[in-house]
């Protein structure tokens, strides 16, 4: 006897398959304008108004809404084993909040453990992540030594499994030092690869914190105390200096502050092809919990480079945003619950490293961009999605609205409000830094590969939906500065006339030379081309 068939409703089946949005005003990074746009097996096939499109197909009305390219996150840490512990989200529960939040698309960092290959901790990420991402998800792998094998895994990465960027570290116990960094931007420069870097000074943090443990400094305070501003941009600073002696680009992970920023202005002036990323949390949260007696509360704020303790800073790297002196967002989501931050209960230094946000990036960063009228909605979408899509090759077909991408969109309404909360949100951590915070923006549909995944607002993530997106050597926008003057916009974003005081931040380098970099009025958006 053969098994009934059970029949799909008619109606059900094409909403799968073919979705139109109508009357929403569609954003990239260089135009917003207002047409429909159709979406057919997980592609967007047509843009324009009065589409002639088969019968069946969903219609959404985005009007009053923008339509956005899905955020690219390009800065992840799930199911990563780091300082004796687990982050809690995995790669189900990350890419499920992620989507929540209006991202699409995912970065995340093979790490090896100690004495394994870089091709194996690949295999081990991808065995981890493919079975579980609700969304699109690319690897960089993570270099915690240096040795031809590094050197040569790096090639078989970039030319047979999709990788296209390795981060170093000049902190933690596997930092690398000047002259391994120097090899191994020369080789990521012949490779076509983007070498990425966390740049503090592991030296002098590791000299601190034994200065700071031993007067009885224990707390969650010490963490940001040893780590102090000038220790990170000194490293800035030392990576960007190597990577012009090779002629290598250079792309510095989690700027967290004004002296580093300010590093980071002062290298692309001088020719150095550096790009900055920031986090959320810095452009979110100030250095007024540190404030907070509660062990538990300071423990959740304990990421490296720190949250700074000037509370103009938030607002300082935002402004570095608009003035494409830094080109991208992430959130470094790298979660642990009150027992593991625990672990650092009476040493600092225990406290296992990390922050939420991968589910709040966009709405903070619109509420603190757009909403405060320092970007615009373009703006907005070239450091949320675009210009991670161009650094890291994978542009057109994520990072905008255009015939033949993938059909990564998000329809924002930008005059609704949510408050975050540990409460409500989506992910598997017990904390939310942005506790509290209202915010304007919400996505109220998700569209992940063609598939409605938020639905107004409801959220309908698939595990296994998403696939592993290879990210080619060689991106137009990292090599290739005149492609790319063509293809970044003039546009910039609108900001406004923020005056900032002259500054003085002081970096010292290694060899004890004392650089004094005035901080020039950063905010003048014609002087900013130049750049
Ligand atoms: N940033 C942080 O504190 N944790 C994640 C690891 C890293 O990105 O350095
Ligand atoms: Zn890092
Ligand atoms: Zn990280």
């Amino acid at each position: 006897m053969s098994t009934p068939v059970k029949k799909v409703p008619i109606h059900l089946q094409s909403s799968q398959n073919r979705l139109l949005i109508k009357n929403g005003k569609i954003v990239n990074e260089d135009d917003i304008i207002e047409e429909d746009v159709y979406v057919e097996d997980g592609i967007i096939k047509e843009i324009g108004r009065n589409l002639i499109i088969p019968g069946g197909t969903r219609v959404i009305d985005a009007r009053g809404r923008y339509v956005i390219p899905g955020g690219i996150d390009p800065h992840t840490h799930f199911e990563f084993e780091f300082m004796g512990t687990t982050t809690v989200d995995d790669f189900y529960q990350g890419t499920k909040a992620a989507i929540a939040g209006g991202t699409t698309m995912i970065i995340d960092f093979a790490f090896p453990k100690q004495g394994e290959s870089l091709l194996d901790a690949y295999y081990c990420y991808r065995e981890k992540a493919d079975s579980k991402v609700c969304c699109d998800y690319g690897l960089h792998v993570a270099l915690t030594s240096w040795s031809d094998r590094v050197k040569e895994d790096m090639s078989i990465l970039c030319s047979q499994h999709g990788i296209n960027s390795f981060k170093t570290f000049m902190a933690y116990s596997f930092m690398l030092n000047d002259s391994e960094l120097y090899s191994v931007f020369e080789h990521c420069k012949n490779l076509g690869a983007v070498p990425q870097v966390h740049a503090e000074n592991g030296h002098i943090i590791s000299k601190n914190v034994d200065k700071l443990l031993n007067k009885g400094v224990t707390g969650p305070e010490g963490h940001e105390m040893s780590r102090p501003e000038e220790v990170e941009a000194e490293a800035v600073n030392r990576a960007c200096t190597i990577a012009h002696q090779v002629d290598s680009p250079l792309y510095v992970v989690h700027v967290m502050s004004k002296s580093a920023g300010f590093a980071i202005k002062q290298a692309r002036e001088r020719g150095v092809q550096v790009i900055g990323e920031t986090l959320v949390a810095g452009l979110a949260c100030d250095g007024s919990h540190y404030k907070n007696p509660c062990y538990n509360h300071l423990a959740a704020h304990v990421l490296s480079p720190p949250i700074r303790p000037d509370k103009t800073t938030p607002q300082f790297l935002m402004n570095l945003l608009a003035q494409d002196i830094l080109q991208l967002t992430g959130s470094d989501n790298c979660t642990f619950n009150k027992n593991q931050k625990e672990m650092g209960a009476k040493n600092f230094s225990k406290i296992p490293n990390g922050v939420n946000g991968v589910e709040d990036r966009m709405s903070v960063i619109w509420e603190k961009g757009v909403q405060s009228g320092i970007i615009d909605p373009m703006r907005f979408v070239a450091i949320t999605s675009t210009n991670a899509a161009k650094i890291f090759n994978i542009f057109p077909r994520k990072g905008c609205i255009a015939i033949g991408s993938d059909a990564d969109v998000v329809i924002w309404n930008p005059n609704k409000t949510r408050i975050i909360s540990a409460k409500t949100h989506h992910q598997a951590v017990d904390f939310n830094i942005f506790e509290g915070m209202e915010c304007h923006g919400v996505p109220e549909y998700v569209i992940v590969n063609g598939r409605v995944c938020v639905d107004e607002e409801q959220l309908r993530a698939v595990q296994g939906h998403g696939k592993f997106v290879e990210t080619p050597v060689f991106a137009p926008f990292v090599y290739d500065p005149e492609k790319l003057s063509d293809m970044r916009s003039a546009k910039n974003g609108t900001i406004n006339e923020i005056e900032l005081s002259n500054k003085l931040a002081k970096v010292s380098s290694i060899s004890n030379i004392l650089m004094v970099f005035k901080i020039h009025s950063l905010i003048d958006r014609t002087g900013a081309e130049g750049v």
